[in-house]
């Protein structure tokens, strides 16, 4: 069965925005965490059926900062698993679908992903992650 990781919230200030998911809505904070390479900082909640992610932007020329003075705060992208990533790229490269990154990325846990741009994902940004092997 597909996964949903995780929903993607951005907020202006995270550190702000933590007391209403974690003490009003009583969510478990897993992990706070800087992402220099994506210039964001991020929290993670769990939960079951899939995770929420809080991310600040870091750099004001960064488009995470650019959806944020544009749009606001409010829901930034979806985040599906998927257990080939090299193999999924491919498929939506040769489909025609824009994708931001060429070749997966890794994130400071070792989990690689990648972005498809939300033009060719009906308006939403759709981060994929590979799913751990034995997950
Ligand atoms: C370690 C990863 C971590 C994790 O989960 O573990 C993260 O999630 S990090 C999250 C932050 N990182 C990213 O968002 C990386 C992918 N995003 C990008 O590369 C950019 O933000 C991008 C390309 C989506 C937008 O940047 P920019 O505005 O510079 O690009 P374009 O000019 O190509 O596109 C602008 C166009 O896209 C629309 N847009 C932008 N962001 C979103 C969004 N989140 N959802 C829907 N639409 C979005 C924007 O409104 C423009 O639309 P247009 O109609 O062309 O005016
Ligand atoms: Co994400």
């Amino acid at each position: 069965m597909p996964r949903l990781n995780h929903v993607a919230i951005v907020v202006e200030d995270l550190e702000a925005a933590l007391p209403f998911f974690r003490d009003l809505l009583g969510l478990p904070l897993a992990r706070v965490a800087d992402a220099p390479a994506e210039q964001v900082r991020v929290a993670f909640f769990p939960m079951e059926g899939g995770e929420i992610e809080l991310v600040q932007p870091t750099d004001p020329e960064s488009g995470v900062a650019k959806f944020l003075a544009r749009r606001g705060p409010g829901l930034h992208h979806i985040c599906v698993e998927v257990e080939d990533l090299d193999g999924t790229l491919k498929r939506l490269r040769e489909a025609g679908v824009q994708l931001i990154h060429e070749s997966p990325l890794v994130g400071s846990d070792g989990t690689r992903y990648a972005f498809i741009h939300p033009r060719s994902a009906f308006g939403v940004l759709v981060e994929l992650y590979e799913r751990a092997s034995g997950a």
